[in-house]
């Protein structure tokens, strides 16, 4: 029997694997919240705003009402931006079929509640199969099918491993990695880095700055990832190091893009409205900076965008405070188990 596939989010992500896996053959269902955008969509068969060029396979079906899109599918794909999954799946709860697994695409951590995206799942809809699936990915390229390499994460190893089966192609490679907490991580994390990297980009900095932002902040994920019990190693992967070096060097990603506004000059809140996508790496910010105080870890580049976004701070003071700090031994905060010692 053929999957069938519901596909929560019609922005670019979201439109751009419901492509793939119709590519594939698979029955699928791509649901909008906004009723105009579906229709929009069905009559052009193409998403305008939010993936424009690319055509979108006649056997995709658009809906606006949830209970239609989910209705006797194996696997829902939430591409809903974070801040917006809980209330998506409230909209969920007694809809989904007995066994249904949640693959989410979302890369964010829930504010006020600090959760990651499993743990959000987790409280609305309980013990529920749930995987992860992240990487470096820009839509505009998986569109366009540009081989591209991602990574699902799971609890239950057979889940991963179906959904690596579900989404793999030629163009798509997936990998497994059971450390869910630092996959997903990994995923939010970067997007903080890459808001950092826009802005220096926005200052005129170069490419030395930009290197510099992403070695430490890799260092900076890693060690709250750590003392949330991910593994190091998940980093230095495709969630973390890879989707670190494509959100920071990319004009795709809309978090490099609005810290160029930053960087230039503009508020928060006229960033969110130049870009009009998603940009998750400003409420992420705000929800990092606590995650840092509530596991006593530093993490100096988060606390100086934090401060930029949310505390009108000057760029260019933080800049200065970043490379004034303390002098450091740079083992010191790497791997606490490969810590160089000089004192034997
Ligand atoms: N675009 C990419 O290349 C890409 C790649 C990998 C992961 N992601 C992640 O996927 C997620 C979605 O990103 P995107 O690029 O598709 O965003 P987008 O801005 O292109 O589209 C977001 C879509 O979600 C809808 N939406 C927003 N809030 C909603 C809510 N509360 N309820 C229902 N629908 C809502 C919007 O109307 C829009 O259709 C983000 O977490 C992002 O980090 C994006
Ligand atoms: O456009 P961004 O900055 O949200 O990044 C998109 C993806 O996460 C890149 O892997």
């Amino acid at each position: 029997m053929r999957d069938k596939i519901a596909v929560l989010g019609g922005g670019s992500w979201g439109t751009a694997l419901a492509i793939l896996l119709c590519q594939k053959g698979i029955d699928v269902s791509i649901w909008l919240r906004d009723r105009d955008q579906a229709e929009a969509m069905m009559k052009k068969r193409e998403n305008e705003k939010y993936l424009p060029g690319i055509e979108l396979p006649e056997e995709l079906c658009i809906v606006s009402d949830i209970s239609e899109a989910v209705k006797d599918r194996s696997f829902i794909v939430n591409a809903v931006p974070t801040q917006g999954v809980r209330n998506v799946l409230k909209d969920l709860k007694g809809k989904l079929k007995s066994g249904a697994t949640i693959v989410n695409v979302s890369k964010g951590l829930e504010i006020n509640s600090l959760l990651r995206i499993s743990e959000v799942v987790e409280s609305e809809l309980g013990d529920i199969d749930y995987c992860m699936l992240s990487g470096p990915s820009h839509a505009e390229e998986v569109a366009r099918c540009i081989p591209t390499t991602v990574v699902v994460s799971s609890r239950k190893r057979e889940t991963a491993e179906a959904v690596q089966d579900l989404f793999m192609t030629p163009r798509f490679r997936v990998y497994t990695n059971p450390d869910l907490v630092g996959v997903e991580l990994g995923g939010a994390l970067k997007n903080i880095i890459a808001l950092g990297a826009g802005i220096s980009d926005g200052l005129g900095y170069g490419d030395n700055t930009k290197a510099a932002l992403m070695s430490r902040g890799f260092v900076e994920m890693a060690k709250l990832g750590r003392m949330m019990g991910a593994s190091s190693s998940t980093f230095s992967g495709l969630s973390g190091m890879g989707d670190l070096i494509v959100t920071c060097t990319s004009m795709h990603s809309r978090n490099r893009r609005a810290g160029i506004l930053i960087g230039e000059g503009h508020s928060r809140e006229s960033v969110r409205e130049k870009i009009g996508m998603a940009v998750e790496g400003i409420k992420t910010t705000d929800a990092a900076y606590e995650l840092a105080k509530k596991y006593g870890v530093e993490m100096p580049i988060t606390s100086e965008i934090y401060s930029v976004l949310y505390e009108g701070g000057k760029v260019e003071d933080s800049m200065e405070r970043l490379m004034m700090r303390n002098k450091k031994n740079e083992m010191e905060e790497l791997l606490d188990s490969e810590r160089a010692s000089w004192e034997k």
